[in-house]
């Protein structure tokens, strides 16, 4: 399925998808290399292709536990006599060869003795009075015998650069023996909240005030994210101290994400200050929420500065903005293979007026009791309400000019695909 949704033009306002490709595009793969142990290396990037140093499987072996045998040899016994059974292979055993004459206990994991052609499952065989095992008609010849590299040949790309380390890779790198793997170094990535009104959470407010949830919230998205946070806190409404913190986030971060100031009234210094330390790639893009989003760098150069990414203060405008364009930024300059946006069609539980010029993305939960999902409204869709962000399990997303009709299908994205 298609899940871009219409990249209309909105004056002033980059599609966003546009966006999103533009922020992949100019994303440079950061250097640096480092080697960590395998238990260091969840959810590390691969810095260089690893090549299987193996055969996979080992050697030829069986997949289940029964009796390995020469399938001529059991048809050339005279009707009735079975095959003794004349050796025992368990797990762990060396290769061996077949006994004449005879068929091997096995079992599963056991390498097959050489001049074994099939193994049968136990449930497969009688045994006689002598211990002599017979076997139906139904056999297959090299059934049940996992080959030797029929899985990796030696040499052969086992996982790629760019690849990012989960549970299964790292356990395929440990089925080869591998324990210590060339990873890219972390991505250094400063943080900073901008508003006069913004405290600690844990602290009185008075009227007025706000907690700075988009602190809380993008400090734990950046370790996601695998991402070392140089968090500088809150930095007041006005272009001096903007200044100040831009000259030492870029100091310090190969990346730099703030929240808020970034509209366009008079108490919005993000923009400006941008422009004057360096530049602007876009500011405004055609979603709701997350309509500010301000991509940027600091420093003289666009090809030496410090990109900066400035996302909406409104929670849920940062929380999206996040996930639909920092976070794929963040990943190419890992240097980290991009999954495409997964999305499916699902029905709307509800009717809703359309969003104007914008794609927007309701924050839903599926509703699973009629056997196939149908979308609800996760709760209140204001961009500072993130009640219904908090229990969403996806986004639906509305074309600009779209009414929403009830029993529709529209473009659903799990929240899950952006976990990491
Ligand atoms: N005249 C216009 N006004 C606004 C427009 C517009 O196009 N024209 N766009 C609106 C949209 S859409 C959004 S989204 C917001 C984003 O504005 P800013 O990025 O400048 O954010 P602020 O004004 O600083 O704050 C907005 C809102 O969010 C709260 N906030 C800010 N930072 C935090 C934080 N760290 N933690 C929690 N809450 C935060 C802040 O208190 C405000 O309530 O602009 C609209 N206005
Ligand atoms: O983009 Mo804003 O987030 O609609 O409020």
């Amino acid at each position: 399925m298609n899940c871009r949704c219409a990249d209309i033009v909105t004056p002033g306002l980059l599609g966003l998808f546009d966006a999103r490709q533009r922020v992949i595009d100019t994303a440079t793969p950061m250097n640096g290399v480092e080697n960590v142990s395998l238990e260091q290396s969840a959810g590390r990037v691969l810095a260089e292709t690893v090549v299987a140093p193996l055969d996979m499987p080992g050697v030829d072996n069986s997949a289940m536990d029964g009796y390995a045998l020469c399938l001529a040899d059991y048809q050339a016994t005279p009707r009735g006599a079975g095959l003794p059974i004349l050796q025992r292979v368990p797990a762990g055993a060396g290769v061996m060869l077949l006994a004449e004459g005879g068929c091997a206990r096995i079992f599963t994991g056991a390498p097959v003795p050489i001049g074994a052609d099939i193994v049968v499952p136990q449930e497969r065989v009688t045994l006689d009075q002598r211990g002599h095992i017979h076997l139906d008609d139904s056999l297959v010849l090299g059934a049940n015998i996992r080959r030797q590299g029929e899985e990796t040949r030696m040499g052969t790309p086992l996982l790629a650069a760019g690849k990012f380390l989960d549970a299964a890779s790292i356990a395929l790198l440990a089925s080869h023996g591998i324990n210590i793997v060339a990873v890219k170094r972390r991505l250094r990535v400063a943080l900073l909240s901008t508003g006069d009104e913004l405290i600690a959470p844990g602290t009185v407010r008075s009227p007025g005030q706000v907690y700075d949830s988009n602190s809380a919230m993008l400090n734990v998205l950046l370790a996601q994210a695998q991402c070392d946070v140089v968090d500088l806190g809150v930095i007041a409404d006005s272009p001096q101290s903007l200044h100040q913190a831009f000259e030492h986030a870029q100091s310090v971060a190969d990346v730099v994400i703030c929240t808020g100031g970034v509209s366009v009234g008079e108490e919005d210094h993000v923009r400006p200050v941008i422009e004057q330390r360096g530049g602007l790639y876009f500011h405004g893009v055609a979603m709701k929420p997350g309509k500010p989003f301000a991509f940027g760098y600091l420093g003289a150069e666009l090809s030496t500065g410090t990109p900066l990414m400035a996302l909406p203060g409104n929670p849920v405008a940062s929380l999206v903005g996040w996930q639909l364009l920092a976070l794929p930024f963040i990943h190419a300059m890992q240097g980290r293979h991009l999954a495409s946006l997964q999305c499916f069609p699902v029905k709307a539980g509800f009717s809703k007026r359309g969003p104007k010029g914008r794609c927007e993305l309701l924050r839903v939960v599926l509703d699973w009791s009629q056997g196939s999902p149908v979308a609800q409204l996760a709760g209140g869709q204001g961009s500072h309400m993130l009640g219904a962000a908090s229990q969403a399990d996806g986004y639906l997303m509305i074309n600009p000019e779209i009414e929403v009709a009830e029993g529709d299908a529209y473009h659903y994205y799990p929240i899950n695909q952006f976990a990491a």
